[in-house]
């Protein structure tokens, strides 16, 4: 296994000149001007990490993590525990959102256990750390060690997958009870309260609001993380979920290629990995602005703005999966639309 610090030396900065390049090219459409908005500005950003390759992705991934929480047995759930592991099941036999949007948008979808409570399950790839995280309630979630060499593992099979031809990533995750833990990484590493990062997850009584944010804030009180040590916020307050979906954004940062965000959990992992990794920041592509409280605060603390905004938050790498398309439509407006000179259009 590398070392963190040899992955994160592996983040080369993007290509300023392939930018200009795709700037230019989009200035010469046959359109007004920045008429195509943030579109541009996309193809800019997918043009700077692709470099000197053509602007397209013929092989893309969601990449969903799943794993179960301790902290399920404090009561800031409706669904059932079990959810994640027949969820799962759903998700690599098709069934389910995720399955379903990201088949519409060509791209393959993997399901990593990371520790979902039961046995292996088939057609999951199989990582267990163990059978689910300790309850942030009253401990950590995993050891320093476990967070770390969970990291590592996952950035590096993202390296992995992109020298044998992945071209984009897009993660997404699963787990009940995950918006807890979520909620109280995004309040110690953005230094906001709980009341602001906590919401309803799926579908919780807005009458048990106050008891979840009293549980968020009983866990960082018990765990005391270090706001300036993201590997240590993650390992006590996180999820094994959380930490690989951090992982596969330095894995992906590393390997240079682009990384989709979905919803709220991917913010947290976001902001643990930024502080790891701040060179990866050019490599993120934000997708649609969940509707978890918190999801405004946590993006504003990346300094992204969500491309679309449908109410969406079922997670799993759906909103990830949705975006899909917009990436294939900004890499076709660049490469594919007509100039204003082969028009004779003079503006
Ligand atoms: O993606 C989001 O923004 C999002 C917001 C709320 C809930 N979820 C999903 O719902 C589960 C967590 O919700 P909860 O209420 O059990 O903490 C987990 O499996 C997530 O994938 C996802
Ligand atoms: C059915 C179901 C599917 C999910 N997918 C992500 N979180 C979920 C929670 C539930 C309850």
């Amino acid at each position: 296994m590398a070392s963190l610090a040899n992955i994160l030396r592996q983040i080369a900065e993007p290509d300023t000149q392939a930018a200009q390049k795709a700037a230019e090219r989009l200035d010469s459409l046959v359109k007004p001007l920045g008429s195509l908005g943030r579109l541009e500005q996309l193809a800019i950003q997918l043009a700077s990490i692709r470099g000197n390759q053509p602007l397209h992705f013929p092989s893309k991934e969601v990449l969903v993590m799943a794993a179960d929480h301790g902290v399920w047995q404090e009561g800031v759930t409706p669904s059932p525990q079990v959810v994640t592991a027949i969820q799962a099941v759903n998700i690599v036999q098709g069934k389910a959102g995720v399955s379903v949007l990201a088949r519409a948008a060509g791209a393959q979808v993997t399901l990593i256990d990371c520790g979902i409570i039961g046995p292996d399950i088939p057609g999951t790839l199989n990582h267990k750390i163990a059978q689910g995280t300790g309850n942030i309630a009253t401990g950590p979630a995993m050891t320093r060690e476990q967070a770390e060499s969970l990291l590592i593992w996952s950035a590096e099979r993202v390296i992995a997958k992109a020298e044998s031809g992945l071209s984009l990533l897009a993660v997404g995750e699963l787990g009940m009870a995950n918006t807890t833990p979520a909620a109280a990484m995004v309040a110690v590493l953005t230094g906001a309260q709980p009341a602001q990062t906590v919401g309803l997850g799926a579908n919780l009584s807005p009458d048990r609001l106050a008891h979840k944010i009293s549980v968020v804030e009983k866990a960082i009180a018990v765990n005391q993380p270090d706001p300036s040590d993201a590997l240590d916020v993650m390992a006590k307050v996180g999820g094994f979920e959380l930490v690989a979906m951090a992982g596969a954004m330095i894995g992906a940062a590393a390997a240079g290629i682009p990384l989709v965000l979905d919803g709220f959990l991917s913010y947290a992992s976001a902001l643990a990995a930024c502080q790891i990794a701040p060179a990866l920041k050019p490599y993120l592509i934000p997708s649609h602005l969940s509707a978890e409280q918190g999801a405004t605060l946590a993006l504003e603390a990346l300094g992204l703005t969500p491309y679309f905004d449908l109410n969406l938050r079922l997670g799993e790498g759906s909103g990830a999966a949705l975006a899909l398309p917009l990436i294939d439509a900004a890499c076709a407006i660049h490469n594919e639309m007509a100039t204003l000179a082969e028009c004779q259009i003079e503006l």
